[in-house]
């Protein structure tokens, strides 16, 4: 250290011992007083003893709770799954001897609640090794504390010195109380000056040199949507380092202003960043920045760090043809080990571990069961279909949203389940089949000719849309590769296409629905509230609630896009928030059959009304003059004829009829010969003779 330092510090001293201890206080301090240990201050780790009886105490409680909420003790009720039948008479009765109440299930069981003990002990040992860190940690303080203040030499016998200044010996007591007020405020400066001096050294020794580093082992920074290489020309580096960096760069970005090297700026850490958590990660860059522009950054981690980590395995025990707690007393016999899904779902369990095949158990191929995950148990939630309705799922292979369509209508009513592709419409069938769904039809067609293809409009329709899946990354990790920007715009296009026929099937006047369900397994806000908010502009619709007990509200704005504001009722689902895949629902209420027209095709249209009407009463205009002209001629010939005739008014009449049969014979004579001298003319002229025709034989016309 250098010498004036040290003297700084020597000041300090003694001006910190001036302002913090009054001279008359310190003689009310008792000798015995003044040995007790210094007093904890905030920065000051608690006592090793008083932490372990702490924490012995927490263990207690814990086990405790772990007692009573024991897999042992599990309440059958949560089972129940009345919710879900309704008021259908059959399921709702009791099962007043189910044995299910008193039997105990199978204590692997425990292994289910493990993961409410496993916090305990893991807490327990994290806290000890807290303990010894802190232990470590305050020693080390101490130590380097010594070490400042034995370069000084003034307070070197003093171990307890640097935390408290209370005690001092008779001669500094001397020397603080011949200090002047002056020099108090002197020394108060300069330990103000010091302390910031200090402060900024150690910010510098700190501070992370993510660039400099990079730039030692690169030749330039990587630009903007740069695509590294990694995998198949080798990662170009060691993925420990890439995290290490990851994590610097993200505490520089945090704090820019005091940690940024000098000559970068944030958009070089944001690009550093964005390249290294592809690298880390596997992703392309395109889907980064798709990410990145949706979440924070701390959030984004979490996001891609929740889609490294499979979602719980879920199943939807199928009311149609058994009851929830007696398939998940059959299940437990078979040595799977489960549990309710969740408070929100009467039909869902949740599956921890299993020493038989899930997929394959006989409870399965009876169809007493679909393997669904949890979020996908919501659009079908939402979509709420009523018992004889008519209701069409637009893309419904391979039917887990049908058939649990088909049970909430407790097969009853007509479900069109569709799907354009035909391989994947065999495995719907076979599972329409197998969970006993009575209701349904299966469609091969495009989504979007539905409404002209069915005779009827219907109740309400789902849309579970074909999308990027990028909110399934977990369960196909894939897509982090092989999915980019043109994915999501040209699914997003066929969304859009998808969406409005989807409105345009269902009939507003339905009495129990007029309801569209829009979903998809794709967080991007491309292809769900973009999807919506051209719906909203193009059709007769509203958003409304969708009922569901929880989820993320959709996006209203995100950068510089701004969407309806209604688009806060839909819901969002996230892997790192709600341990599901992510998921979007979207509720649509139908207001009025028929497009909605943008103000300038209204403006079109308006006109294009105003000129069919003008034509009309133009048409009509001369039909009465053309009347009128021919009674006028009728008139004249008829005044003529008696004229003829000497002024006979009988005579006259009778020559006036000859005359008219020989007009209408000889117009008639005219229309013949012309039609088959037309039989010799190219078709475009006999057209134009046509015309001609008609305007002659208005003229004509007696
Ligand atoms: C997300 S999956 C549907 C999953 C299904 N709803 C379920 O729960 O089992 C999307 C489906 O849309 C279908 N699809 C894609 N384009 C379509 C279109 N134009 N019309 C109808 N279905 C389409 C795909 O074949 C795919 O089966």
């Amino acid at each position: 250290m250098p010498s004036s330092k040290a003297a700084l510090l020597s000041k300090i001293k003694n001006a910190k011992a001036s302002v913090k201890v009054a001279p008359k206080q310190q003689e009310q301090v008792s000798s015995e007083e003044k040995k007790k240990p210094v007093k904890v201050t905030q920065n000051q780790v608690p006592k090793k003893e008083d932490k372990k009886r702490k924490l012995e105490v927490q263990e207690e409680e814990e086990e405790e709770d772990v007692q009573l909420m024991g897999a042992d003790d599990i309440d059958l009720d949560d089972f129940s799954d009345e919710d879900d039948m309704g008021d259908n008479d059959e399921f709702d009765e009791e099962l007043e001897d189910d044995d299910f109440f008193t039997k105990k299930k199978p204590t692997t069981t425990s292994s289910t609640k493990s993961n409410k003990q496993q916090p305990t002990k893991k807490r327990k040992q994290e806290e000890d090794e807290d303990d010894e860190d802190d232990d470590e940690e305050e020693e080390q303080v101490n130590k380097k504390k010594k070490k400042v203040f034995s370069e000084e030499n003034f307070f070197e016998n003093d171990e307890d010195e640097d935390d408290d200044f209370s005690e001092y010996t008779e001669e500094e007591r001397k020397r603080l109380e011949q200090l002047s007020g002056m020099e108090r405020e002197r020394l108060a400066q300069i330990e103000e000056e010091s302390r910031l001096e200090m402060a900024d050294d150690a910010t510098r020794q700190e501070k992370p040199t993510v660039m400099a580093n990079y730039l030692e082992d690169h030749e330039e920074l990587p630009e903007a949507g740069e695509d590294q290489d990694i995998g198949i020309a080798g990662v170009t580096e060691d993925l420990t380092k890439i995290h290490e960096r990851i994590q610097e760069n993200l505490a520089v970005l945090a704090n820019f202003k005091d940690l940024r090297e000098d000559g970068f700026t944030r958009e070089d850490y944001l690009n550093l960043l964005k390249t290294d958590l592809s690298l880390y990660y596997g992703y392309n860059s395109e889907l980064i920045d798709v990410f990145a522009s949706m979440f924070s950054l701390p959030e984004l981690i979490e996001f891609l760090e929740a889609n490294e980590k499979p979602r719980p395995l879920t199943i939807r025990s199928n009311i149609l043809k058994t009851r929830r707690r007696e398939l998940a007393q059959n299940l437990i016999n078979r040595g799977i080990n489960l549990d309710p899904l969740d408070k929100w779902s009467k039909a869902g369990l949740k599956i921890y571990d299993a020493n038989v095949p899930v997929g394959a158990t006989p409870e399965y191929l009876a169809g007493h069961y679909m393997l669904q995950g949890a979020s996908s148990f919501l659009p079908v939630m939402a979509l709420a279909p009523k018992e004889n309705e008519k209701v069409i799922d637009m893309a419904a292979a391979p039917g887990g949203k049908t058939t649990y369509l088909s049970a909430l209508m407790k097969n009853t009513g007509v479900i069109f389940a569709n799907d354009v592709n035909v391989d994947r419409t065999k495995a719907l069938i076979a599972n329409i089949h197998r969970m006993g769904c009575r209701n349904c039809i299966v469609a091969n067609y495009d989504g979007r000719d539905m409404p002209q293809i069915l005779p009827t409009k219907v109740d309400r329709v789902l849309l579970d849309a074909p999308c990027t899946g990028l909110g399934v990354i977990s369960r196909d990790p894939s897509i982090k590769s092989q999915k980019g920007k043109k994915d999501i715009e040209l699914l997003c296009k066929l969304q859009r296409e998808l969406i409005l026929a989807a409105i345009d099937c269902v009939d507003a006047d339905s009495e129990t629905g007029g309801y569209i369900v829009y979903s998809t397994c794709s967080v991007s806000v491309d292809e769900n509230e973009a999807v919506v908010n051209y719906a909203l502009k193009k059709r007769h619709v509203k958003i409304v609630p969708t009922g569901l007990q929880f989820g993320t509200p959709g996006f209203i704005k995100i950068g510089e896009r701004h969407f309806d504001p209604s688009l806060k009722l839909t819901m969002r689902y996230f892997p790192h928030v709600h341990n599901m895949d992510g998921f979007y629902v979207c509720k649509l209420k139908k207001l009025k059959n028929g497009k909605k027209l943008s103000e300038e095709e209204q403006v079109r249209e308006e006109k294009n009304e105003q000129r069919i009407q003008k034509d009309k009463s133009d048409e009509k205009n001369r039909r009465i003059r053309d009347q009128k002209d021919r009674e006028d001629k009728n008139k004249k010939l008829l005044e003529e004829a008696i004229k003829l005739a000497n002024g006979n008014e009988q005579a006259g009449i009778e020559l006036f009829q000859k005359r008219k049969e020989e007009l209408s014979l000889s117009r008639k004579k005219f229309k013949t010969n012309k039609r088959s001298e037309d039989k010799f003319r190219p078709i475009h002229e006999r057209k134009k003779s046509g015309n001609r025709k008609q305007k002659g034989e208005n003229m004509n016309y007696v």
